[in-house]
């Protein structure tokens, strides 16, 4: 496929939670160019990790299309679609989610398992662990400790580390920031976008805080791409 096609394309997507008629999306269009970032604004309900389960294919819209990478993902089986994820997209949720006992070095590499393309992308898997973490401000000894042990602040890079390694194609990351102050975000948005732009991946990154938009090639608000908060028929 050409580098110019959108890394993410999303066309005419309906989708409503089954009984809850009170909310619905309906997205005409929202693409996304390889290696940009966008910061993707709206508030508590409208619906943004709705959305980001859309894009990642764990729930599949009632009509229209999600592509990814040119692959239509409701044209895989449930089993293909999860390894098409492990391959396409890397995760920083909000809460990070590591394996508190398990040491920094294996929750980098965990997304890995499922994902020969990146493995391959990423080998030697653990030296590019190692200089992702060193990338991201985590102290060198850090790699062998257990997450669990480690601040808020360092289990979110390891957390980007995460998502960052063998370089998906697209990042998407779910209010990474909320649990840190201003200046420590700030420096975690430049390390990301920095380590993003070096593996051209493009990165969507979910938030209520619109005092994040000036680190952001490009700003959008779910009123500027869902039709409704209202659900269709
Ligand atoms: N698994 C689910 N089952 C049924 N309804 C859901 C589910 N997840 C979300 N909803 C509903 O969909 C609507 C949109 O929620 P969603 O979580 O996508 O919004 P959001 O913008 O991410 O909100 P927040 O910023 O608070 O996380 C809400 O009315 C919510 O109750």
């Amino acid at each position: 496929m050409p580098d110019i096609d959108p890394i993410l394309a999303l066309r005419d997507v309906k989708f409503s939670w089954p009984g809850r008629a009170s909310f619905g999306l309906d997205l005409p269009e929202f693409t996304l160019d390889r290696s940009e970032s966008v910061l993707l604004l709206g508030e508590s309900g409208s619906g943004k990790s709705t959305l980001l389960s859309l894009i990642c294919g764990t729930i599949t819209p009632q009509s229209g299309t999600v592509h990814l990478s040119g692959t239509d993902i409701a044209s895989l089986s449930a089993g293909k679609r999860d390894r098409f994820r492990a391959e396409q997209i890397g995760l920083i949720f909000q809460q990070f989610n590591l394996l508190p006992y398990a040491s920094v070095l294996d929750n980098i590499l965990l997304p890995l398992r499922f994902a020969p393309e990146r493995r391959a992308r990423a080998d030697p898997v653990t030296d590019t662990a190692k200089a992702l973490c060193l990338n991201l401000g985590l102290p060198e000894d850090a790699i062998n400790a257990k997450a669990g042990t480690l601040s808020v602040g360092q289990q979110q890079r390891v957390a980007a580390a995460r998502a960052l390694i063998g370089a998906p194609p697209l990042i998407i990351a779910d209010e990474p920031t909320s649990a840190l102050d201003a200046a420590t975000q700030a420096t975690f948005l430049n390390l990301l976008f920095a380590q993003a732009r070096a593996s051209g991946s493009t990165l969507l990154m979910v938030s209520h805080d619109a005092r994040l938009s000036d680190h952001f090639d490009r700003v959008i608000h779910m009123s500027d791409i869902s039709r409704s908060a209202m659900a269709h028929a």
